[in-house]
């Protein structure tokens, strides 16, 4: 349980009527939030200098007996930016609290002489329960400010909506929560919030509602809250559950354990399976992309060209991103002490003109690829493998980018590029980090993880193109499409060069390689 310090929340109005208790909200934002929110994963402002804690609006929610308030928590820093979080909360006796998760409990309270808790509702059964049925009837909610509208979508069966359901929070690791109903629907409670369709639901809603691409967990509904005259924000999005054993990253992991011990014992043995599982995964990208593509669509799924703007945007991108890193770079150069990772920070740095003069190609190069809505941060952790095919999730795209850049049209060969830097990942973190190999010649183990990365990578480009037959309604020819692959590559790897020298300092050999394999690329085509 967080711990509960004398700090507490008290009121002599019920709870139902707390929203007019301006003290409370009060002592709530300045005493309680910033500690409670700062030991949440989802709380993505932990490292910043946090200015203010303020419930800009509570949304309510019946539930059983009560209310529940979906908090809208408005979080300002030092320089001036402000973030908005979703916390829905709700009051709950004493007697009744044993069975909620301790980091659910918010703070001890008496309401109305009741001693209890208030606490995150996504721990209490009433309102798990309460959404569930307001998503099966598509109902909307009145606010003072507007409404929540509830979206009941085809993934949720009709034999479901009257019948009882068993609900549970879940606890993960990551940016947002979710809670599952009868082991048959997954439901994820967006945290930080944006005045903007999720793009999440947008990418779900049309692949279910508008194609036949069974390979990610069927819309099942949404729950958006609508002001007027002001855009709308996603609160939360249900799909169907899916019966998964692993992510991808996690069964790769697990093939590669294979192929080092081979290789300790001085084999190089990749087997037959495996080829044929990458097989698969390559087909199932070619067919979510094929599902996306769609020229007559609404203008949101629109088939687009590589205009001007589009071009402008991506240089202007990757443009960026090089100066950020190579800053960083220079920054920490005399800090890295392990000389393979000094060595690929060199190349990379003595290869700026090199980069910046392929990069400036993105400006003037004849392109007639098409672009259309991408997954956008594909990789081996967002595919679910569920024993003989995978589903593939998360489509919220990349975290450091802005909503509306998000939604922005790509070649699906930035999917692609994903994918590929991720099983460079998954040779390189099992062979370059692993006690097996630690003792063995580096050049040796450097050699053959190039060499399982090359097969893999050939097997999976190959399969994906394939999938499409020919001509390739969305790639003009080789030439571009080995143009923007390695466009998106390098901008990938750049990308997550930024994020290991944040998160895994002992990993940043592995986008560094990638970078310099982009290097030797470019090098060969000005031969
Ligand atoms: N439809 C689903 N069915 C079963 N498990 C799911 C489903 N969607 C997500 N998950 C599980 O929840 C985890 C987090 O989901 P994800 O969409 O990546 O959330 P986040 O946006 O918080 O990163 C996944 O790694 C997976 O284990
Ligand atoms: O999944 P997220 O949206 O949180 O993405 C972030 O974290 C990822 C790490 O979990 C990071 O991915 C990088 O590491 C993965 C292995 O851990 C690897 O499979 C990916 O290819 C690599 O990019 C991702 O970049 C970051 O945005």
């Amino acid at each position: 349980m967080n711990e509960i310090t004398s700090t507490n929340l008290s009121s002599l109005k019920a709870w139902e009527d707390i929203k007019n208790d301006k003290a409370l909200f009060s002592k709530f934002e300045t005493e309680i939030l910033p500690s409670y929110m700062n030991s949440c994963r989802w709380f993505a402002g932990k490292a910043r200098t946090q200015q203010y804690f303020k419930v800009a609006s509570a949304l309510e929610i019946p539930i059983k007996d009560s209310i529940a308030l979906l908090c809208i928590v408005e979080v300002g820093y030092d320089n001036q930016e402000i973030e908005r979080y979703l916390l829905p909360v709700s009051f709950i006796e004493a007697s009744q609290s044993n069975a909620i998760a301790p980091v659910g409990i918010i703070s001890l309270a008496y309401i109305n002489e009741k001693r209890g808790f208030v606490i995150d509702a996504l721990y209490d059964e009433r309102f798990q329960q309460a959404l569930f049925y307001q998503i099966s009837h598509a109902e909307s909610v009145y606010q003072q400010d507007g409404k929540v509208d509830f979206v009941r979508g085809k993934g949720l069966s009709g034999e479901d909506i009257n019948a009882p359901i068993t609900s549970k929070a879940l606890t993960l690791s990551s940016s947002n929560s979710a809670m599952v109903f009868g082991e048959k629907y997954f439901l994820k409670l967006y945290r930080k919030l944006f005045k903007e369709t999720n793009p999440e639901v947008e990418m779900i809603e049309f692949l279910t509602e508008h194609s036949d691409f069974a390979f990610i967990p069927a819309f099942a509904g949404s729950i958006t809250w609508q002001q007027e005259s002001e855009s709308e924000i996603t609160l939360g999005m249900m799909q169907r559950m899916v019966d998964n054993q692993a992510d991808t990253w996690e069964m790769t992991g697990n093939q590669l354990t294979d192929f080092v011990t081979a290789f300790v014992d001085k084999t190089f043995a990749i087997k037959e399976d495996v080829f044929s599982q990458v097989e698969l995964l390559a087909q199932r990208t070619a067919e979510m992309h094929l599902a996306l593509y769609a020229p007559e669509a609404e203008p949101m799924f629109a088939t687009q060209k590589f205009d001007d703007t589009y071009r402008q945007f991506i240089h202007k991108r990757l443009c960026d991103l090089l100066d950020r890193r190579y800053n960083l770079l220079i920054e920490k150069y005399t800090s890295i002490t392990d000389p393979v990772t000094r060595k690929l920070a060199w190349d990379f740095m003595e290869a700026k003109e090199l980069i910046d003069e392929f990069a400036d190609q993105i400006l003037t190069k004849d392109l007639d690829s098409l672009r259309i809505r991408i997954h956008g941060d594909y990789h081996l952790g967002q595919v679910l493998a569920t024993g003989n095919d995978y589903i593939i999730i998360d489509f919220e795209g990349e975290p450091e980018s802005s909503i509306t850049d998000r939604k922005i049209m790509h070649s699906p060969l930035k999917d692609v590029a994903g994918m590929i830097r991720s099983y460079h990942y998954a040779i390189s973190a099992k062979m370059l980090n692993s006690n097996e190999t630690a003792d063995m010649d580096a050049f040796r183990v450097q050699t053959a993880a190039d060499r399982w990365y090359r097969l893999i990578m050939q097997t999976y480009l190959e399969k994906y193109l394939e999938t499409f037959g020919h001509p390739h309604p969305l790639f003009k020819n080789n030439n571009e499409t080995n143009f923007l692959l390695l466009i998106y590559l390098l901008e990938k790897a750049v990308y997550e060069l930024g994020y290991e020298i944040s998160y895994r300092p002992d990993w940043v050999k592995i986008p560094l390689k990638g970078i310099v394999n982009v290097i030797r690329e470019i090098e060969k085509m000005k031969m």
